[in-house]
């Protein structure tokens, strides 16, 4: 063994903590360690088995994220033989925003006896959008008053985000809102696990908690309107110094460094999201290139050289992705997760029989058979909203829809109508920032899927017609923590004094793109156009349908727990 230097990042996903193991210099992944939470996503009941969810909830355990440090950082060193002396930096990337109410010392509100049966005392993961009630009324607010921010946040606040996540808490449970000493993101918590301190990345505040980093959070008068005792939230619930990305939150402390194998005083770095922090892990560190992140949910995040408004995004933040530009992120809230739906609900037996029989997973068996068939042939299309619109909707109310469908109609046509679906979103987001004046060259793909789907890289290469190229490492959100924990270390101790340096050294993509097939786009153009006008059509008003479907469904569901 060596005695390099090296760094590890902790990616913590929707369903499990990864962590790499890397070599400065080199970006070579030494070790690699997955924890699937133990909780996994909460949507139904809270861990006591009774409580019942909400529809549209979705929560997490915090327990679950400290036990991926406690068990992956130990098999790191185990496995690699690297000496804990020899780390020298740590970073973190999460979801977001996926956040929690806190005591002032760190301590989650849902793990104290008074609160363990409280749904709002738990994570609230990126993906619950039960706040939406609360989006609406802050979007309705602060078009009202011609707030400036939300220009910045292609014209809405998400439910996914920070604010309407605590207005609800505040809305559903005030025990809940004035028990806590603070509100905040998990990428943020867990450093401060780390560390012992609370440190607030830039990154996470700047997309989520409407953050600015020349004009601060909005004025108190905003946030009494939104509601009396939200008017001093920021100063209440938000408190804790902000710092950019690339900085050191603080070093690892006894108590944690014994827990998890390293050594007290290692530079940890301030917190990252998993989309934004992935780009310098691709390499990429100047504008006109755009990254998908495709996991569960996909997000673009993309560089540009001016703070542009484009419409449905999901924001633009300076140095929000590479200090010295404005980072643009939009994206689609579910796209493994729609795979998945349809492998859990549609798939017959017979399918997962042959599967079992040829010793291959699900969605390669369908994949497999959904690439023997050619653009245009099943006949089908679909809107991509199994979880709502991200961008550029910005609209959790909007649902699914598969048009085409005969008797004769296989699974595999159907997943891959769901592929082509999310293709086109991400056609539709591409085309809104070129119409918006932030120029797409270049598309680049890193995440789970992109890693393992060869058909649907070859789908989205066709439908946006261009080359895509695919980001090198299988864990480029880990990698790229890990990059950021040498940039904390400095180069003094062996890292980087910046991430453009890591990302030269450490960041690559694989050599060969995929290539856009001319008779292939010449069809997917076409059924593109279709997408577009179904799009308009469900999207913007002309037919609720869905929201009067929703409006139906929670109704009922109201009536249900009244009658329990
Ligand atoms: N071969 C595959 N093709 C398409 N989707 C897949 C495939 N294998 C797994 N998935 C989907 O990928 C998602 C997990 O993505 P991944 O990047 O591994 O995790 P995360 O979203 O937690 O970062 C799941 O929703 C699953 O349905
Ligand atoms: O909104 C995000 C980043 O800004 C979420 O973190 C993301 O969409 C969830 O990621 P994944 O699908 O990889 O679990």
């Amino acid at each position: 063994m060596d005695m390099g230097k090296y760094s590890i990042g902790v990616d913590y996903g929707t369903q499990s903590g990864r962590a790499v193991l890397v070599e400065i210099g080199t970006g070579r992944e030494i070790a690699t360690a997955v924890k699937e939470y133990t909780h996994g996503v909460m949507d139904e009941y809270l861990p006591d088995g009774v409580t019942r969810l909400g529809p549209d909830w979705a929560l997490q355990h915090p327990r679950d994220y400290v036990e991926v440090l406690e068990e992956t950082i130990p098999r790191l060193l185990r496995e690699s033989g690297v000496r804990p002396e020899d780390v020298i930096g740590i970073g973190i990337d999460f979801t977001s925003c996926t956040m929690l109410p806190i005591r002032a010392d760190g301590t989650p509100l849902c793990l104290e006896p008074r609160f363990e049966r409280h749904p709002h005392a738990y994570v609230k993961l990126w993906k619950h959008h039960a706040a939406q009630d609360e989006a609406n009324k802050l979007n309705d607010i602060a078009r009202e008053r011609g707030e400036a921010f939300l220009a910045h946040y292609g014209g809405k606040i998400s439910s996914e985000w920070m604010i309407p996540k605590i207005w609800q808490i505040l809305d559903e449970a005030p025990e809940v809102y004035d028990a806590a000493d603070a509100m905040v993101e998990a990428t943020d918590w867990i450093v401060m696990q780390l560390t012992g301190k609370l440190v607030r990345s830039s990154c996470p505040a700047g997309y989520k908690s409407i953050w600015h980093k020349r004009t601060g959070y909005p004025d108190p008068d905003f946030f009494r309107a939104l509601h009396p005792r939200l008017e001093h939230v920021v100063e209440e619930k938000l408190w804790g110094l902000i710092l950019p990305i690339g900085s050191r939150a603080g070093e690892l402390t006894e108590a944690m460094a014994r827990r998890i194998g390293l050594l007290p005083g290692t530079p940890v770095a301030v917190g990252n999201v998993d989309a934004h922090v992935s780009m310098p892990a691709v390499g990429i560190t100047e504008p006109g290139k755009m990254l998908m992140i495709i996991g569960t949910s996909t997000c673009h995040v993309l560089l540009g050289t001016e703070e542009r408004a484009v419409p449905g995004m999901c924001g633009v933040v300076e140095d929000g992705i590479i200090p010295g530009y404005m980072g643009y992120e939009a994206g689609q809230s579910c796209v493994g997760d729609h795979f998945e739906w349809w492998v859990e609900n549609g798939v017959p037996p017979a399918y997962w029989d042959e599967a079992r029989r040829e010793g291959i997973g699900i969605h390669d068996l369908l994949t497999q058979k959904a690439a023997k068939l050619r653009p245009g042939e099943t006949g089908l299309l679909a809107l991509d909203w199994w979880n709502g619109n991200r961008s550029t909707l910005v609209d959790a109310d909007l649902t699914g829809l598969l048009i085409g469908a005969t008797l004769a109609t296989k699974p595999e046509d159907i997943y891959r109508a769901l592929i082509e679906a999310t293709a086109y979103g991400t056609r539709m987001i591409v085309e809104t920032f070129r119409a918006s004046g932030v120029p797409v060259d270049e598309m680049y793909a890193c995440g789970g899927i992109a890693q393992k789907n060869a058909l649907m890289m070859q789908i989205y290469a066709d439908v946006l017609n261009m080359p895509i190229y695919i980001g090198a490492s299988t864990q480029a959100p880990a990698l790229g923590a890990a990059m950021f924990g040498a940039v904390a270390a400095g180069k003094a101790r062996g890292g980087y004094d910046s991430i453009e340096e890591a990302a030269r050294e450490m960041g690559s993509v694989r050599e060969k793109p995929y290539v856009p097939n001319p008779s292939a786009v010449k069809v997917y153009d076409e059924l593109y156009r279709e997408y577009a006008r179904l799009y308009d059509y469900f999207g913007r008003g002309e037919n609720n349908v869905m929201k009067v479907l929703k409006r139906i469904k929670s109704a009922v569901a109201q009536e249900e727990v009244k009658t329990c």
